[in-house]
């Protein structure tokens, strides 16, 4: 196999390769740009004018989506998968994947959108560094732009593999695309209604990317992921890459959710009443106290149907502490 189709053992050896380009039997071009980033481009003549990136590792203990990139990568520079797609491969987080931990100081995922310029440190400019690399793959004018950014939750969840499709205005969610994630083995999307910044959320809202988080499963250490079956997404990705995706438009079975409220802890007084092992989508019932902050703040749910989504009393003041979701159909879809 090609050296730089090892891309995860450079990473975590901190290690820089030698040759920074190279080609498979196929002619298909590798070439590493910086520390957990590698650039896949097919031969001209091949090239079917999608750009594909695909990001993990943004925390770095959420190893199964790691493990599914290397396996696509090694497949690529093995010549196994042969690429029509120009893709872009980013591992997010290089030291907090060394550690196995989710961020070292900062989480990357809250760093996008201008939020990295706020703050100092490593993470604060892996994120500037991120948004580059990502800004400049999809510079390319008159190609379609998919981004996948490959995750898996702290908890158990009721509903085990999902995607989150950021919002901008004036920008419809597309019903192909949410067909396209029902057939690779998402169970439910959870549409956006506010910007964020989140990774998907900068290349939504400022690269013009079809993008989505795909939560996949529970996080576990490497090596440790045979529960987490990303089988029909791994197919998925493949026939994206190879351009051999069979069409489908079908929504039948997938589950789509609206945010009704994110729960923002705002100071160390934050109370979150709800037990550690609870799973994502979890029923609340009405009238039911969610929460209680500072200055006699009170999170009760209102809602009709809520159910609580990455509930995390130890995030930092300020974050998201919990997403409140509502099902919603799929009337405002384009
Ligand atoms: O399990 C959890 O609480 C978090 C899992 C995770 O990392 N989720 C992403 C979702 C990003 C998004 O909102 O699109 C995150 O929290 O960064
Ligand atoms: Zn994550």
């Amino acid at each position: 196999m090609l050296a730089l189709g090892k891309l995860l053992e450079l990473t975590l050896a901190g290690r820089e390769p030698a040759q920074k380009i190279q080609l498979t039997v196929d002619g298909v071009q590798m070439r590493w740009l910086s520390e957990g980033a590698l650039e896949v481009r097919p031969p001209e003549a091949k090239d079917n004018g999608s750009d594909l990136l695909l990001s993990s590792g943004i925390h770095g203990n959420e190893t199964a989506p790691i493990e599914l990139l290397d396996r696509l990568l090694h497949g690529i520079a093995r010549g196994e998968i042969k690429p029509r797609s120009r893709i872009l491969f980013l591992f997010g987080n290089p030291e907090a994947m060394r550690r196995g931990e989710r961020y070292l100081e900062l989480d990357v995922n809250r760093l996008f959108n201008g939020r990295h310029e706020k703050n100092i440190g490593p993470e604060a400019m892996r994120a500037a560094e991120l948004e580059q690399l990502a800004r400049s793959f999809f510079s390319l004018p008159g190609r379609s732009r998919l981004h996948y950014d490959l995750h898996t939750a702290i908890r158990g969840s009721k509903i085990e593999q999902f995607a989150l499709y950021p919002w901008k205005e004036g920008r419809q969610h597309s019903r192909h695309q949410l067909a396209r994630l029902n057939a690779a083995g998402m169970q439910a999307v959870l549409l956006q209604n506010k910007t964020s910044i989140t990774f998907t959320a900068f290349t939504y809202e400022q690269l013009d990317a079809e993008a989505f988080t795909l939560e996949l499963g529970k996080a576990r250490p490497f090596g440790q992921n045979q529960g987490v079956d990303v089988s029909r997404l791994e197919t998925r990705l493949k026939q994206i890459i190879e351009g051999t995706e069979p069409e489908t438009d079908s929504l039948d079975g997938l589950q789509l959710f609206a945010v009704s409220r994110e729960v923002i802890k705002h100071s160390d007084a934050f109370l979150l009443h709800l037990p550690a092992d609870v799973e994502n989508f979890s029923p609340l019932a009405k009238g039911y106290l969610l929460a209680e902050d500072v200055a006699k703040t009170r999170w009760v749910i209102e809602e009709e149907g809520a159910r609580i989504i990455f509930p995390n009393p130890k995030v930092k003041n300020g974050l998201r502490a919990g997403i409140l979701i509502v099902p919603c159909g799929d009337g405002a879809l384009a």
